[in-house]
Order: C-alpha cells, then structure tokens, then sequence
C-alpha cells in the first residue's frame, strides 16, 4: 500500500477518495453525493480566534453516533492521567534515568502497550500532559481508539507504525512523529516487527509551529515538510470495538462497522506526520550554548504568551562550532520539566548511561548538565568544529511538574546509580587561578 500525503501545516486542506464526495461550495448540502452523511468536528470552542480555530467536515458512510454504544469501563492497564492519584505522587523526587524497556513477546496493541511514566496538570482543565512508553506487539484488529483527553504525538523508536485514521493512512519510521488530533478514530498497525515508541498526550492547546522571531521566515521546522494524509476509507461491517480515552478512564463500546469511513472531507483539524530530520537547526557559530529552545518543532501554547504548555524539542544531527565555548549543556535548574528520550545515536550531555529508547526526567528546579565524563571532554577538547552524527534525542517540555507513575517509579531499568554519573565532577576551584 502506498500512502499519499498533502503538505503544509494548519492548512486549510481538501480531499476526496470518490471524486465529486465534496460538497462543493457549501458543508451541508440537503443531500450529499453517494449517500454520504455530512458531520463537524471541531478541535476549538466555535468561537476561537481564526489563528487557533480547529474543524473538519467529515464526508462519511456512517454518522459516529453510529460508531458508538454503551460504553463500559475497560481495563486501563498502566495507563495513567494527570492529575496524579495521591498515592502515586507522594513518590520521590530526584534526576532519574532509565534504561528501555524491553519489549515482551505478551500481545500489546496500541492501546494496552501504552505505559505512562509522569503526568503532569490536570486533563480536565486542559492544562498539561502526559508522557507514555508505547510498546506494541500486535496490530489492532477490529479495535479502534479515540482519546478526547488530548491530542497524541507518537514519536516512533525501534520499527516503524502505521496509523488507519478517520482523515486517512500515515506511517511513520524511526525518525518520524505522528500527530493524532483530539478525538479522532484511528487503529495502529505494525509493519515490520514489534515496535517501541513515546507518547506525548498533550491536554492543552493543539500543537502548533513556533514563532521564529528573529530567526526569521525559514528555517526550523518548514510548514510545507508536514504531512496530513489524503481521505481512504473502509466498508467493513463487521463487529469492532471503539475504545474511548475520556477524563482519565479508558472505556469500551461494541459496534457493528468499521469507524473509518470518511470518503471525504476538508478542513484544517486532521492527523499529520514529520519527519525530524528535515528539521533545519539554526545554532550558535560564534560562541555560547543557546537555550535549547532553538530546536523546538512544535509548541502547545498556554494562556501566558512565551511559556509554553509544552515545547516538543528535538536535538537533531549539527555542527558544533562554538569557539572559546563550554559546547554542551550547561549546568542548570529549570523551572520548566524536562522529559528525553533518544530515538538514535548518542546525547552529547550524557555520552554514556543514556541510550536508545531510554528516558531521563529532570524536573522542575532539579540540578542536571553534563556528566563527568562529558564535563571533562568538553573542558579539555581542541575546539575545532565538531559534527554530531547519527543523533536524534527529544524533550518534551511543560511548565508543569511532572508527576511520577507508580508503574515508572517501580520499574526495574531505573538507574539507581544516575545521581553517580555527577559524582566524579572534580571541585577545580583555586583562587589563583586565571584561564588565558
Ligand atoms: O538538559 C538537557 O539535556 C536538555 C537541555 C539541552 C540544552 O542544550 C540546554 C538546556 C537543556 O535543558
Ligand atoms: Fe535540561
């Protein structure tokens, strides 16, 4: 199967898998082409301001009412929502590492392999996120998920996924991410082995481009390297089931068909793909780190104007060419909390302890930079440009804390000894000396 994409970000988009399935002119003609039933779903109040303003007409065999049942409450396995049960947030707090998990022969689809490590905010109020392990083993089957606590960036690790989308098909590889819209239906499939992945549940303000400012009207991520698919659909009839993530709870309904069924549909809420490596990072080529905010991809804004709900960051493959400059991370505290992971490649900070498919969390105002071995190197090198290659790490960053899991706190690959990786920084200090 190939996949087919339009490009851009936010665009208004329009797209038919039966020619003439669009209404043309107008949403909600007395009767659409083929039969078809004409249905919205928004992704804002109706009322938002145009720049934030989210809906799609969705052109389709069945109207959802029909994709939808009884719902009862479905086992939720360890997946988690802010705000954290009391037991779960009492846990330590602390830098902490961990290994990745190892993906299980047990059978895991998209919705059971979902593992939450932190929650941070409140899914309710709209404000925060959630950081999950996805592990899968098996592709949905007659299975479909929405999840109307927030929108879902899947950042793929180890094999590649695909996502059946109301909106139509995306597949992602290492590299790549995924964005699912609030709401919307899809399954997820595997495509060549069982995969590892992260999951970013964003509950507040959809993610959209940065501001630039200074930089300009280029470079970073470019609108036109995303990637929304165009319509397919399935008329299948046969028994499903939809499951619904919906204020902190994962339900189930039986239903007869398959929910993807849009024909067509137009409008600028719908799922997208982006492969990182497009990302064009723009650094330091004097001197100085720059805060990582440079290689932000995609930002949920909050209601404060700079201060970001979160900032999905990217440390992609760069020169480092910084003269008379300390090139990695500084030493810091931030009031912002800070969850990596790295697809691929090695984290110019912790060059050891940290490796693919593993997770760090510093939290907000807890002391992390580089580790001695780092330290050392970077303080010593010939500052000659440097390339780091074959590298691809990420943050999800929020400016709440991010609370702990139960299930994240207890698990065997946390790294105990991560506090340690700082334990050989040497004190150097001497009051009589001068650098040249
Ligand atoms: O802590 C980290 O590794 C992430 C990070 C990278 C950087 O270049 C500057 C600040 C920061 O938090
Ligand atoms: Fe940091």
């Amino acid at each position: 199967m190939t996949t087919r994409y339009m490009s851009g970000f936010g665009n208004s988009f329009e797209t038919e898998a039966l020619e003439g399935a669009l209404p043309v002119g107008r949403n909600s003609p007395q009767k659409c082409n083929y039969g078809l039933y004409a249905e919205q779903i928004s992704g804002s109040a109706f009322t938002a301001p145009k720049a934030s303003n989210q809906r799609s007409w969705v052109y389709r065999i069945r109207p959802s009412v029909q994709h939808s049942g009884h719902y009862v409450q479905a086992d939720k396995g360890q997946l988690r929502s802010a705000p954290a049960a009391r037991e779960e947030s009492r846990l330590p707090i602390g830098q902490l590492r961990w290994a990745p998990l190892p993906i299980p022969d047990t059978p895991l689809t998209f919705v059971s392999g979902l593992f939450t490590m932190t929650t941070a905010g409140d899914a309710d109020t709209r404000a925060g996120m959630a950081a999950h392990l996805l592990l899968i083993t098996r592709s949905m089957q007659r299975e479909y998920f929405f999840n109307a606590d927030g929108e879902m960036l899947v950042v793929a690790q180890e094999k590649s996924l695909r996502f059946c989308t109301e909106f139509g098909t995306i597949e992602i590889e290492p590299g790549e991410i995924c964005v699912i819209p609030r709401g919307v239906i899809f399954r997820v499939e595997l495509m060549n082995g069982p995969a590892r992945a992260y999951v970013c549940e964003n509950y507040g303000g959809s993610f959209a481009l940065p501001d630039r400012g200074p930089i300009g009207a280029n470079c970073l991520a470019n609108a036109r390297d995303f990637l929304t698919p165009v319509a397919a659909f399935e008329d299948k009839d046969e028994a499903s089931i939809l499951y619904a993530k919906w204020g902190g709870d994962l339900f189930k309904t039986e239903i007869g068909q398959s929910p993807l069924d849009v024909v067509a549909w137009h409008g600028n809420y719908a799922p997208y793909k982006y492969d990182l490596r497009r990302f064009a990072a723009v650094g330091s080529i004097s001197f100085d780190h720059p805060d990582p905010s440079i290689f932000t991809v995609l930002t949920s804004p909050s209601e404060s104007p700079g201060t970001a709900n979160i900032d999905f960051v990217i440390f992609p493959e760069r020169w480092m060419v910084g003269e008379n400059t300390f090139r990695p991370p500084w030493y810091h505290r931030n009031i912002m909390s800070e969850f990596m992971g790295l697809i691929y490649g090695v984290y110019d900070a912790k060059p050891e302890g940290f490796v693919p498919g593993g997770i760090s969390l510093h939290n907000c105002m807890l002391p992390h930079g580089p580790d001695d071995l780092a330290f050392e190197h970077a303080s010593n090198g010939e500052l000659k440009p440097v390339k780091l290659t074959g590298t691809m790490a990420f943050m999800f960053e929020t400016r709440y804390p991010q609370r702990l899991t139960k299930f994240a706190s207890e698990l065997k690959t946390l790294d105990q000894t991560y506090i340690d990786c700082w334990a050989g920084l040497k004190k150097h200090f001497d009051p009589t000396r001068r650098e040249p």
